[in-house]
């Protein structure tokens, strides 16, 4: 079943959670609602659910209107962060709970639902669970019956809100990439809720980025990740250090720094944005016929972990016109290399380095980019 959010708007008294928001979800597709706390993810999540009602806008399921088709009627399938399980009864009888309380028109036979049970079981690999008791589970088994409960009544949708956002670090990367299996295995259009930049890249189809309400940018993990479309997606998806400067005819002005930009008509106060690992580094040699350009920087700290080496840089503060080599940086400058690199460069802490972008994202002030 496809999703389709038209124009959605909600306030709660005088605050907006949600401003015309759109989205479309196609049939079996895994989309990541993506956000900090606070941006409507939820609330989002619930309108799609009919948990909440819209002030304005539609949900259509499979292009019918569904705003205002009752919950029960959604066909909808789904998993919170606090494991609702119910803690008097077994695995077995919390997986056959939907199919229990059917009308009895609708019910299947008893041999029906626990062969139906026992399947779900085995899918999220706890059957051997069956005759537990939830307060005898891991919290992660718990969010796997609590999925293999959702999937019971064989949803169209299934809405996922941080379903793992209380279990600790090493079970949510076992986690999520067993939903995201699952998800190749079932194919249910689903929509998952998390604050977690990494869990949304490595288990959606698409990641939708919100704040404040609104959808900053939808795409591909690889596509905003690559290409984040506004400052705020920047800084939102992994480290970034964010270099202050002025562009004007196509050049961007970081004090004496100089990058390019694509677009020639931008003119004004300028944000370039450079990953971590896009930054150069090279010892400084004041004396060489050729000064580099770059930004002179002071190596504060070092942290070589496995493979990698993570430098913590100051930019040495005075502007010095004369070799171009000054900028203005938001105070540290984070740079990664690999630890190969780090060793043959033969750096200590306190070393002055010349460090220069091999690739910026320069968003002007004033103009879309
Ligand atoms: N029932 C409500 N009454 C009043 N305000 C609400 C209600 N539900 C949500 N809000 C407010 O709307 C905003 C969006 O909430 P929402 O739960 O959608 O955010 P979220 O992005 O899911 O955040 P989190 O990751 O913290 O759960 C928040 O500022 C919240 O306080």
């Amino acid at each position: 079943m496809s999703i389709e959010v038209q124009n959605i708007s909600k306030t709660f008294g005088e605050f907006q959670a949600l401003r015309d928001v759109s989205l479309s979800v196609r049939t079996g597709e895994l989309i990541a609602l993506l956000g900090p706390s606070g941006c409507g993810k939820t609330t989002l999540l619930r309108i799609i659910a009919g948990l909440e009602s819209a002030d304005s806008g539609v949900v259509l399921f499979s292009g019918k209107d569904a705003t205002h088709v009752h919950v029960r009627e959604r066909q909808v399938g789904f998993v919170f962060q606090h494991y609702a399980l119910f803690r008097h009864m077994t695995v077995f009888d919390n997986v056959a709970f939907g199919l229990n309380v059917r009308p009895r028109a609708q019910r299947p036979g008893k041999a029906e639902i626990r062969e139906k049970v026992m399947q779900l079981l085995k899918l999220v690999q706890l059957d051997w669970l069956a005759d537990r008791f939830p307060s005898q589970l891991s919290g992660g088994q718990r969010q796997r019956i609590a999925l293999a409960r959702a999937l019971a009544v064989e949803p169209q949708v299934l809405l996922l809100d941080e379903p793992f956002g209380a279990l600790d670090a090493k079970v949510r990367k076992e986690l999520r990439r067993w939903l995201r299996r699952l998800h190749e295995e079932l194919n249910v259009t689903s929509v998952f809720v998390t604050h977690d930049q990494e869990e949304a890249l490595e288990v959606a189809d698409r990641v939708v980025v919100m704040n404040r309400g609104h959808i900053e940018q939808v795409g591909s993990p690889q596509e905003v990740w690559d290409n984040p479309a506004s400052p705020f997606v920047y800084g939102f998806l992994g480290d970034v250090n964010l270099f202050r400067g002025r562009a004007s005819n196509g050049n961007v002005n970081l004090s004496g720094f100089a990058l390019r930009t694509d677009d020639a008509t931008q003119t004004g106060n300028a944000l370039a944005y450079v990953r971590p690992h896009e930054l150069d580094v090279r010892r400084y040699e004041p004396g060489s016929a050729v000064q580099p350009q770059g930004i002179i920087a002071r190596l504060d700290r070092a942290i070589v972990v496995g493979p990698l080496a993570r430098l913590e840089l100051i930019a040495e503060g005075a502007s010095n016109e004369a070799d171009n080599t000054s900028v203005t940086a938001d105070s540290l400058i984070e740079a990664q290399l690999s630890a190969q690199r780090f060793a043959e460069l033969g750096l200590r802490e306190g070393d002055i380095l010349v460090v220069t972008p091999k690739r910026a994202r320069v968003f002007v002030e004033g103009t879309t980019p």
